[in-house]
């Protein structure tokens, strides 16, 4: 059978945009949206894409000549629709680790407007060992700055060269942070003035937020899709139809970026924070919490727990009665909101494993979760039963066992490290529950305070362990 690209061919467009990233979401997301306008309107812009780590898909993509399927499967204006495309814009990748000279001849690229990165909650991060001198740097913030600089320097901080930076990480406010880094670099480098001038005046760094479901490569189903398409593609990528990018940036990138044109739901305003809360709170806070109770009840993938009829209930009276009274928006808003999410978690065609959503729990329980259990202490002088239930759990899956056989933890090294010791001093006796308890919610690195001074939490949370323990996750759950 023939590959992707000797079945397909790619116009050509003018690389416009810088990549930092070749994950699936990028390619499921970004990418499509790119390809619709450049279907709907007069972008015409390619995408030229590196990869932030030593290890990842840049050979592969530059195998396929940057080609790939992408199948969107849900709800399209009411009806169920499963449809795919030929994705044809990304031009070329580039491994910084063994191609650093053409990352850098990027930057001197002047049609180059927009850099995008998606490189997960962890990529946003300042790496002190970071030099100038490096090639490439470690960081993902530290290769951009270095290739800002090279940009700087190439066009003599030409206020027309700068970019719209638009960073997809889930973190709050990613494109202020992003900047932040950036310009602590220029310090630790002692870069001119005048290039942090330029960083300031000449770039806009838009906060964004991102929302679509997308489990990436359908592993399970790819015979029978090689055989719908009758070609071999090693990057297919699957996504839900919803998709939503809020994106807080002035009028010149949206008049360069017009999604809106191309009838996409791209949003442009001035203050993202109330998408961005309902977002994180309602949906990544029930999938975060739906992890630990519903894998450890025996379900494996998102909708198997959502349809359940006891833990589909647990999961969806944690969201309505535990998570909503805590937002502030309106309630009829978070409630169809809410709803919209339980029907995208039953999407027929998707395969959302909740292994792959568990991926570094702890620190997305503190961001999606924690707020959520401390505003309903706040208002009601009392603990949200479900989410502390769901804390619980968090503790019984780090244990790392699913009826006898070995779960698949990923996470921090430091925090996989905690777990491992975690239970050697167990004795079966409430006094040993309630100081493996202490530890976890005393680990302040990654809670960022110490969960054990929240009134009644090391109490509940070890009852609820408890009763995981005894009478096991299926048994457990059922007393709500
Ligand atoms: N998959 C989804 O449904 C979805 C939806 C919305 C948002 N997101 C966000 O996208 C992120 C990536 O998801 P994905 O599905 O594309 O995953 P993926 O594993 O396919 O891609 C991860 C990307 O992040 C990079 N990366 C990982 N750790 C890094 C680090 N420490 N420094 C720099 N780069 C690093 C990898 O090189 C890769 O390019 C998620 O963490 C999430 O925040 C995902
Ligand atoms: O992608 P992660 O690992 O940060 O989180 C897992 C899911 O909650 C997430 O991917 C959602 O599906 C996504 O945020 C929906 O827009």
């Amino acid at each position: 059978m023939k590959k992707i690209d000797e079945c397909f061919e790619k116009k050509s467009y003018t690389e416009k945009v810088l990549q930092i990233g070749e994950g699936n979401f990028l390619r499921a997301f970004v990418d499509w949206i790119i390809y619709e306008m450049n279907k709907e309107t007069d972008f015409n812009g390619s995408v030229v894409v590196t990869q932030p780590l030593k290890n990842g898909l840049i050979d592969k993509l530059n195998k396929q000549n940057g080609l790939y399927t992408l199948y969107l499967n849900g709800i399209k204006n009411g009806a169920v629709v499963s449809e795919h495309a030929i994705i044809d814009v990304i031009s070329r990748g580039i491994n910084p680790y063994n191609e650093f000279d053409q990352y850098l001849e990027v930057a001197n690229n002047p049609a180059l407007r927009f850099i995008i990165s998606n490189t997960t909650e962890a990529g946003i991060a300042f790496d002190e060992n970071d030099q100038l001198e490096d090639k490439p740097q470690n960081s993902f913030p530290g290769k951009l700055t270095f290739l800002l600089y090279h940009r700087y320097k190439n066009f003599n901080g030409d206020p027309t060269k700068g970019f719209a930076i638009i960073p997809c990480e889930l973190i709050d406010k990613n494109g202020e942070k992003l900047k932040e880094i950036i310009l602590k670099y220029a310090k630790l480098w002692n870069l001119e003035d005048g290039f942090v001038d330029w960083i300031n005046k000449a770039n806009t760094f838009c906060n964004s937020l991102v929302d679509r479901i997308v489990p990436g490569y359908p592993k399970e189903k790819i015979e029978e899709i090689t055989k719908e398409l009758g070609y071999i593609d090693d990057l297919v990528v699957e996504g839900e139809q919803f998709h939503l990018w809020v994106i807080e940036g002035p009028q010149w990138v949206k008049d360069e970026f017009p999604a809106d044109k191309a009838g996409l739901n791209v949003l442009f305003v001035d203050d993202l924070t109330p998408y961005r809360t309902r977002k994180v709170r309602i949906l990544n806070g029930a999938h975060t919490s739906m992890v630990p109770v519903s894998y450890l009840y025996g379900k494996d993938t998102v909708r198997e727990a959502v349809e359940d009829p006891v833990v589909g209930k647990f999961i969806q009276d944690a969201v309505f009665e535990e998570i909503i009274p805590t937002l502030e928006l309106s309630k009829k808003e978070l409630q169809d909101f809410a709803q919209a999410v339980m029907d995208r978690f039953k999407n027929p065609f998707i395969k959302h494993y909740l292994m792959s959503i568990s991926l570094n729990s702890m620190s997305k329980f503190r961001t999606r979760v924690l707020p959520s259990i401390l505003q309903y202490q706040n208002i009601n002088n009392a603990l949200p039963n479900r989410l502390v239930f769901s804390l619980a759990a968090l503790i019984a899956f780090y244990k790392g066992e699913r009826d006898g056989v070995r779960i698949d933890l990923k996470d921090d090294e430091d925090i996989l490290a905690l777990y491992q010791n975690l239970w050697t001093g167990y004795d079966g006796t409430r006094q040993s529950l309630e100081k493996i308890v202490e530890k976890v919610l005393g680990y302040k690195k990654n809670w960022e305070m110490d969960l054990n001074k929240i009134d009644g939490l090391h109490q509940q949370t070890t009852d609820y362990l408890e009763m995981i323990l005894e009478k096991g996750m299926k048994e457990a759950v059922k007393t709500f």
